[in-house]
């Protein structure tokens, strides 16, 4: 039961954690039968938009604004993805990744619930805006992490310098730490996708679940042990640009 004035989220200069007590809803434009809770906008400093979608029956989602990119990742129902005359299934842990310009349709026939990151496109020199990616997470490689080889990372997108982020999982089993505190220029997004632990951001410690969404700003300095079960996060990071851009 929630505890009325209490809530496990926390708001800081450079870190904000988001817990479900704390979820209010509303439409973006252009949702239908949807509606959004937005975790990470520009309004905390970031330079993307993070938010959960939750679909009813006939549910959609809107239109990208130009020159944004679209990350979605499923987290439960269906979604039908429309583009052209494609059509496709996106169910639970099915994710896509659409470059700026490439129109799509995401609805839903049944209740449905996914992540959505959005960002403004930076091109690099030449080269060309990435492909439309699609997949499973259940079906990407695993590998272990440099530094501790007792966690997974799968990386959901292609190592390639036209994609201006990663998304990554990152599957800890029981009592596995981050092996340092890590301190870095990449922001991050972040969504617990199962079990819990501790999250240190700064030199607070936080308990979190699945569920829970973090933000960290460039430089937060960041470290996280799971509990006693399976633990894992989808990860979003800003790569493969100068900081100066
Ligand atoms: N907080 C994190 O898990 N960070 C990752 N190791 C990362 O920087 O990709």
């Amino acid at each position: 039961m929630q505890r009325l004035g209490f809530t496990r989220s926390k708001i800081r200069s450079n870190y904000t954690l988001h817990t479900p007590d704390a979820f209010v809803r509303a439409p973006l434009p252009g949702m239908q039968n949807a509606t959004a809770i937005v975790h990470i906008s520009p309004h905390l400093g970031a330079k993307f938009t993070q938010y959960t979608a939750e679909l009813q029956a006939g549910g959609r989602l809107g239109t990208l604004p130009a020159g944004f990119s679209r990350f979605v990742y499923v987290h439960g129902g269906e979604v039908k993805l429309t583009l052209g005359t494609d059509q496709r299934t996106l169910k639970s842990a099915s994710y896509a990744c659409f470059p700026p310009g490439l129109s799509h349709d995401l609805h839903s026939d049944e209740p449905a619930r996914m992540t959505v990151i959005e960002k403004p496109y930076m091109p690099l020199g030449e080269i060309p805006p990435p492909p439309f990616v699609i997949g499973n997470a259940a079906e990407v490689l695993v590998k272990p992490l440099p530094g501790e080889d007792r966690i997974d990372l799968q990386t959901l997108l292609p190592d390639h310098p036209a994609f201006d982020f990663a998304v990554n999982v990152m599957t800890y089993p029981p009592g596995v730490t981050l092996p340092f505190v890590e301190i870095h220029v990449m922001e991050h997004g972040l969504v617990m996708l199962q079990g819990e632990g501790v999250y240190l951001l700064n030199e607070d410690h936080h308990a979190v679940k699945a569920g829970d969404v973090i933000y960290m700003a460039p430089y937060c300095p960041q470290w996280f042990t799971s509990s006693n079960g399976v633990s894992g996060y989808l990860i979003y990071k800003d790569v493969n640009r100068h900081p100066h851009v």
